[in-house]
């Protein structure tokens, strides 16, 4: 791999006799590969990969490599993230109940592990100005089986308009010149010019600027970057607290190989800065990362100040059309109490968008005037006279205390499945909907006709073991 000669001249003056050791670690081929548990699922005595290795940092992170193709990563109970990466989420202080924003989140390292600190509680928001890229995240984020989450495709300036001090904590994990993929990525040095950090820099204080109107005062907001820019980095941070004095940078836990900010690169030599963390790749084992963690001193002000106003609806023409008909209510009711019987949403609490259902609860935000690509928990699909499961419904589903009818099936038969086939079951089996779990994880719904599972594995997602 050969680096820019800039970049070269750049890092040997800011890290000196450092700076041979640093350029080294850019040319390993092999890096040490990590993944986290999905803390909503259960039963991890049943996932197959050795958790030997706990990672002391993230509580629920582990070295090792997950393939894409096993039954642990399709059920959601691993997500396969670079070691560095899933200290970002982790620093950030989530309560129970907490609405939280990830801001830049495809395709959802962060989130992911956030939906699991927050354990169906409170809500999470997961938003990507890129279409394409927010599709991604939707996807990684229905394999979380989380019930709280909505992924929205929306620049955040539009955000900051229609949810000002909505969150109580938020990430900005910025689009930035990823100097710290530059192993992982090669292509990514072709992007790289001298400029290039400051470039990015005007950009992370545009997201900056919108993400703090979108915290609640007392809100706390994680910054983070994959790159060794002192422009993106501790300059940046540098900058938000100058301009917004109710910031004060709070100290993260500095584990074994991780550095600290570098106050030196800022005009005012900020000591503070220190509190913040550089992961660098010859003294950590990941890609290189900067993580800073700032607390708005505001007062906390209530939940009812802080929720934004809904406009009234003004005449019958506009009333709600996602508001579901007594028909498409009793198809939900008649589905839920047989096969989901845990799942007694109220009425309020489910939308429909076309012929899909959602569960999104009356708690949270309208969605009226803004771009979404999952509004809340997909359950079904209503088609003629009849409701049918979703895929996220299923794996949002503990087979054992949440699903009444439930089909065990061997490793065998979810590779069987998966690829897009049918199973055989028994005859004696009534025909209608279940669950087919492997090993206690929720694989997907089945419609049995006599003796046959069918196949509703999605299309888009099968995929030869
Ligand atoms: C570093 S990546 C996010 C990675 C993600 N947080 C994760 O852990 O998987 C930055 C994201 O910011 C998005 N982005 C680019 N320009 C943006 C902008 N102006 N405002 C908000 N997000 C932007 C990119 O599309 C990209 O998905």
């Amino acid at each position: 791999m050969k680096l820019p000669n800039e970049f070269i001249e750049k890092y040997t003056n800011l890290f000196g006799d450092e700076a041979a050791a640093f350029f080294a670690s850019l040319q390993e081929d092999v890096v040490e590969k990590g993944f986290r548990l999905n803390p909503l699922k259960n039963q991890f005595e049943n996932v197959s990969y050795s958790l030997a290795e706990p990672v002391p940092y993230v509580p629920t992170g582990y070295y090792g490599n997950v393939s894409g193709k096993s039954l642990e990563h399709q059920t959601g109970y691993v997500y396969s993230q670079d070691l560095s990466a899933m200290y970002v989420a982790e620093v950030l202080d989530i309560e129970p109940g907490d609405r939280v924003l990830d801001l830049c989140a495809a395709p959802g390292g962060k989130s992911t592990q956030l939906a699991g600190k927050l354990n169906d509680t409170g809500l999470l928001v997961s938003n990507e100005i890129n279409l394409k890229r927010a599709k991604i995240l939707a996807e990684n984020m229905e394999r979380t089986g989380a019930k709280n989450v909505v992924v929205l495709n929306e620049n955040p300036a539009n955000l900051a308009k229609h949810l000002p001090g909505y969150f109580d904590k938020i990430i900005v994990d910025a689009p930035c010149s990823g100097e710290g993929m530059f192993r992982k990525d090669h292509n990514a040095i072709d992007y790289w010019h001298q400029d290039y950090p400051a470039e990015c820099a005007l950009r992370q204080r545009d997201i900056l600027q919108d993400a703090v109107k979108l915290l609640a005062p007392g809100g706390q907001l994680v910054y983070s970057t994959c790159t060794f820019a002192p422009e993106e980095d501790e300059q940046i941070i540098d900058w938000l607290v100058t301009s917004y004095p109710d910031f004060e940078i709070l100290p993260i836990e500095k584990y074994p190989g991780m550095d600290q900010g570098i106050p030196a690169v800022t005009q005012d030599q900020n000591l503070e800065l220190e509190k913040t963390v550089r992961l660098m790749p010859h003294h950590f084992k990941g890609e290189g990362h900067y993580i800073a963690k700032l607390q708005d001193t505001r007062t906390k002000t209530s939940d009812v100040v802080k929720s934004p106003k809904v406009k009234k609806k003004k005449n019958k023409k506009q009333q709600d059309k996602t508001v579901l008909s007594k028909e498409e209510y009793q198809l939900w009711q008649a589905f839920q109490s047989e096969v989901v019987p845990a799942l007694a949403y109220a009425q309020q609490d489910l939308k429909v968008y076309g012929s899909y259902l959602y569960y999104y609860s009356k708690n949270w935000f309208s969605l009226d005037q803004l771009k979404f690509v999952r509004p809340g928990l997909l359950l079904g699909t209503f088609k003629k006279n009849r409701f049918e499961p979703s895929y996220s419904l299923a794996v949002a589903l503990n087979p054992t205390t949440e699903c009444a009818k439930t089909i065990t099936i061997t490793r065998e038969e979810w590779a069987t499945y998966v690829s897009g086939n049918v199973i055989n079951v028994s005859r004696d089996l009534p025909n209608g909907w279940y669950l087919l779990e492997c090993e206690g994880k929720a694989v997907s719904f089945t419609k049995v006709v006599q003796g046959v599972a069918k196949n509703f594995f999605p299309k888009g997602l099968r995929f030869n073991v």
